[in-house]
């Protein structure tokens, strides 16, 4: 068959969730093809193991040098692997604050405000609490009213590290919100799920909720281990395109095939290679398309502007008096190493059965920074095209785009009810946190000589000089809860970036030469923006692409604006929102 309704391209976490929403109507042919493979390692499915990262499954793809990290180049995370980014995340389970998502529809997106998306959450996931006991001990609290009965299932494991009591708890008497688990109320410090199968102890990813159940519909077809190389697009007598299919390569093979779409062509390849096989197959930027030789059917300056990702610090302290049971002693003591294995292997319980991060602190910027306003008012008497990728001087719906997204974001750093900031809680001294509003915008464009390889992704990480003023805030911040006398027992002692680096420059300068500094939580996104065409749009709030006919984009590309939140619980209720505007428009 080379002929279907649908044609997917990339069976990750959006890819596999509207495929299986879009085959429950067995009239409806479905084809998705997905790069990586069907793998079936427990480096992924048990929960224990996702501490580091699984190579095997991701791509090796490295970024173009940012300058203002010492023009260091950095590991692009994405999964290559059929489940995508679900199967290799870090499986935290957390959404934004409502203004979050209200942003998306103030920046002209009908239907994607908070209220819209609310359904589209709860239709994707159903919550696990923690056993009773477990609760008790640990000060757990939720509220299961939050989820809903989806496929996704999500858990707060009953297996905690006993460390996490302190950690978790010294956070009690901070005066920002402590809401219950989140999901309701995301600004605060709380216990966050994990994306875990309670019953089974595994990991739940967009394969095992929405694939592998359905495996057998004949509607449904899974082509893996194969690469998508270009769209096809028809020209009509008046010049209108429309993507009528896909060009194909198995993997290993030379032999180039053809697929074809009847009703429509939905990119799901995610923040990275979504923007890239729209330049490859001739619809992006024209200056980017002429350089690298690729013939321009739809100039589209979106593609591959606004591309945002959250920026990481991932400080360390060396700590003491942690219960010999802790969560680094499974790389440092083997013996206890096999005996929790062994525990997860009989039983599916004990650590090994848990993930690496339980708590989590979104916080406002006032609630980190006592000098917000200033913050706020630098924001505000900022030239944009100072800071800002040399594209946004040209194009002046790029640049009213971001100039609406600067206005929601001051609004944002001056309020209290959405996060700016982020720290993990971990019980070790690993602390990873996270300026998760940046005001940068990056690229991804081709490669010149190759542009079939990899794209060059380029963050520009802290070219607006206000994302380096939050995280040395966000930095000190941190030190400061370290050093409280809630966590005096493990008497921390900062070792990344270390306490050398104390003023502000020195904590970027610090943060660079020790390699802690990040432009990347492994969220790449907005590269094919939802945004109207007069403020630098990729897609309609329909999820089309501008300009063509029959061909959508689905996954992280779309986010106009990144939320404060790791991103795949957002992206399982856009892929059930798209699922239901692609049926409704068929
Ligand atoms: C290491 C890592 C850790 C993360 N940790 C967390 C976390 O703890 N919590 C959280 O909420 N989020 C986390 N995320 C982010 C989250 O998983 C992603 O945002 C989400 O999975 C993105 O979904 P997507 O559908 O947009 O893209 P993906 O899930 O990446 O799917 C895209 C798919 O398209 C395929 N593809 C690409 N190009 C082609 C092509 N040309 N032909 C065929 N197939 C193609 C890819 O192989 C991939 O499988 C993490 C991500 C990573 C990579």
């Amino acid at each position: 068959q080379t002929t279907y309704d649908y044609v997917i391209v990339g069976g990750g976490t959006t890819g596999l969730v509207v495929a299986n929403r879009l085959s429950e109507d067995p009239k409806k042919t479905v084809l998705v093809i997905e790069n990586g493979i069907l793998n079936n390692g427990t480096q992924s499915s048990i929960p224990g193991n996702s501490g580091g990262l699984n190579l095997a499954a991701m791509y090796d793809i490295f970024s173009a040098p940012v300058q203002n990290l010492g023009n260091q180049t950095f590991l692009v995370t994405v999964g290559n692997v059929v489940g995508g980014g679900s199967y290799v995340n870090g499986m935290q389970f957390d959404r934004g604050a409502d203004a979050d998502y209200d942003a998306w529809a103030e920046l002209g997106n009908e239907g994607w405000g908070w209220s819209d998306l609310k359904p589209y959450f709860m239709k994707s996931n159903a919550f696990d609490p923690p056993s009773k006991e477990t609760a008790k001990e640990f000060g757990i609290t939720y509220e299961t009213d939050a989820y809903g009965q989806g496929p996704l299932k999500v858990s707060i494991p009953d297996y905690q590290f006993l460390d996490m009591k302190t950690m978790f708890h010294s956070w009690d008497r901070v005066n920002i919100p402590h809401p219950k688990e989140g999901f309701n109320e995301p600004v605060g410090v709380y216990w966050s799920p994990n994306s875990i199968n309670k019953a089974t102890a595994t990991r739940s990813t967009s394969r095992s909720a929405y694939y592998d159940p359905i495996v057998s519909r004949k509607n449904l077809k899974l082509l893996s281990n194969t690469h998508v190389d270009e769209i096809i697009f028809e020209k009509n007598r008046v010049g209108a395109l429309t993507a009528t299919g896909v060009k194909y390569t198995p993997n290993g093979s030379k032999k180039q095939a053809h697929a074809f779409a009847a009703k429509e062509v939905i990119l799901a390849a995610g923040g990275v290679f979504t923007p890239h096989l729209l330049m490859l197959s001739g619809v992006g930027p024209k200056d980017v398309l002429e350089a690298a030789g690729v013939a321009v059917k739809k100039e589209l300056p979106a593609v591959g502007s606004n591309f945002q990702d959250h920026i990481a610090n991932y400080m360390n302290f060396d700590i003491q008096n942690l219960n010999p049971e802790n969560q680094a002693a499974l790389n440092t003591d083997a013996a206890f190493n096999q005996t929790s294995y062994d525990e997860y292997l009989k039983t599916k319980t004990g650590p090994y059965s848990v993930g690496k991060a339980q708590g989590l602190v979104f916080i406002a910027l006032q609630h980190f920074d006592s000098g917000y306003k200033k913050v706020v008012s630098k924001l505000r008497s900022q030239v944009a095209t100072n800071f800002l990728p040399a594209r946004y001087s040209k194009d002046k719906n790029l640049l009213a785009g971001f100039v609406k997204q600067r206005e929601i974001l001051a609004h944002q750093f001056s309020e209290a009810d959405a996060a700016v900031g982020e720290i993990v809680i971990q019980p070790v001294g690993f602390s990873g946190i996270a300026n998760n509003k940046p005001l940068s915008r990056g690229t991804i464009t081709l490669n010149n000589t190759n542009p079939a390889a990899y794209p060059i992704v380029q963050w520009n990480t802290f070219q607006n000089p206000v994302d380096a003023d939050v995280m040395i805030a966000l930095t000190k911040y941190n030190r400061a809860h370290w050093a409280s006398k809630e966590l005096a027992q493990y008497k921390p002692v900062e070792t990344a970036p270390g306490p050398q680096y104390q003023s502000d420059e020195d904590i970027i300068r610090g943060g660079i030469e020790k390699g802690t500094l990040q432009p990347t939580f492994a969220h790449p996104s907005g590269g094919c923006s939802m945004m109207p065409e007069n403020l630098g749009g990729c897609v309609s709030d329909k999820l089309l692409v501008y300009g063509v006919n029959k061909l959508s984009v689905i996954d992280a590309s779309i986010i106009p604006l990144i939320p404060a939140a790791h991103l795949q619980a957002t992206m399982y209720a856009i892929a059930e929102k798209a699922a239901d505007l692609i049926k409704k428009r068929a």
